[in-house]
């Protein structure tokens, strides 16, 4: 799909070597620890030039509105980037974005730790959170569950082929969502989760509460997890 290379191709992850040159990699017994991978990763991404940058979102832009996942959902989750995170934002001024709706995560209470989606377009006004993160200043009853979106669009630290994500470490995404699976029919919202393609790894750590991504998509194509 999209023209992504083999789900099990395994890209050169360019950080992770360690200081003496070795692999981070050598065996499965050997993994980084994710906090490892926090590091190396978001210290690479944050070099990331704004020209790098910007070519990359528009790229990952033009990957999005070819998914059906995209094409069909009204209300879609998205995230405001930083510290070198690819920007899913140029969606909105495609085309067919003009009859979705747009959301940006709230954290929601300082010790629930799980998040709510507020509804953004371009001239909403925003507030930065404890972490510098922009959200959208609006009333608690104007914001949306995840479940009330079609599409969630999560931004990630490291992925890998199987769909497993790594976060910024918070919890927030998989606590927001940790309901899903118990779902008889789970069908909202689809999980998109997107990045540069340097942050895939080759296995990351799993953990009994890591929900697995249905799609993975960087600036280099869109793959389908598990086919
Ligand atoms: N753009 C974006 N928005 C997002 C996320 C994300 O990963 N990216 N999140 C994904 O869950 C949630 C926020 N989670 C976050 C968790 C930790 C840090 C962070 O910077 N931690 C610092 C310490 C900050 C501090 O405590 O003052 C760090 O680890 O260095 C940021 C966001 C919701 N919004
Ligand atoms: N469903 C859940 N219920 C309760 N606690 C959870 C749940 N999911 C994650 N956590 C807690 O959140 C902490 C961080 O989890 P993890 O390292 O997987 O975060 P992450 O996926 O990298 O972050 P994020 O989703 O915010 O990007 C863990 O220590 C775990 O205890």
């Amino acid at each position: 799909m999209c023209g992504f290379p083999p789900v099990h191709q395994v890209h050169g992850v360019a950080g992770c070597t360690t200081q003496a040159g070795g692999s981070l990699f050598p065996g499965q017994d050997d993994l980084p620890t994710k906090s490892q991978l926090r590091r190396q990763i978001r210290q690479q991404r944050r070099g990331l030039s704004s020209e790098a940058l910007y070519h990359a979102a528009a790229a990952l832009a033009s990957h999005l509105v070819r998914l059906n996942h995209f094409r069909r959902a009204r209300h879609i989750g998205l995230y405001w980037p930083m510290q070198g995170e690819i920007s899913p934002l140029p969606v909105m001024q495609h085309p067919i974005a003009g009859n979705k709706h747009f959301y940006l995560p709230v954290l929601a209470g300082h010790f629930a730790r799980s998040l709510r989606f507020a509804p953004f377009h371009p001239h909403t006004d925003l507030r930065s959170n404890r972490f510098h993160i922009p959200e959208p200043q609006v009333p608690p009853g104007c914001q949306r569950s995840v479940r009330e979106l079609d599409l969630l669009i999560l931004p990630l630290v490291a992925f890998d082929a199987e769909g497993y994500r790594l976060g910024m470490g918070g919890g927030f995404y998989d606590r927001s969502l940790a309901h899903l699976p118990h779902r008889r029919s789970w069908r909202r919202p689809r999980l998109v989760g997107v990045g540069h393609a340097f942050q895939e790894v080759p296995r990351l750590p799993r953990e009994p509460w890591d929900i697995p991504l249905g799609i993975v998509c960087t600036e280099k194509g869109c793959y389908r997890i598990g086919s």
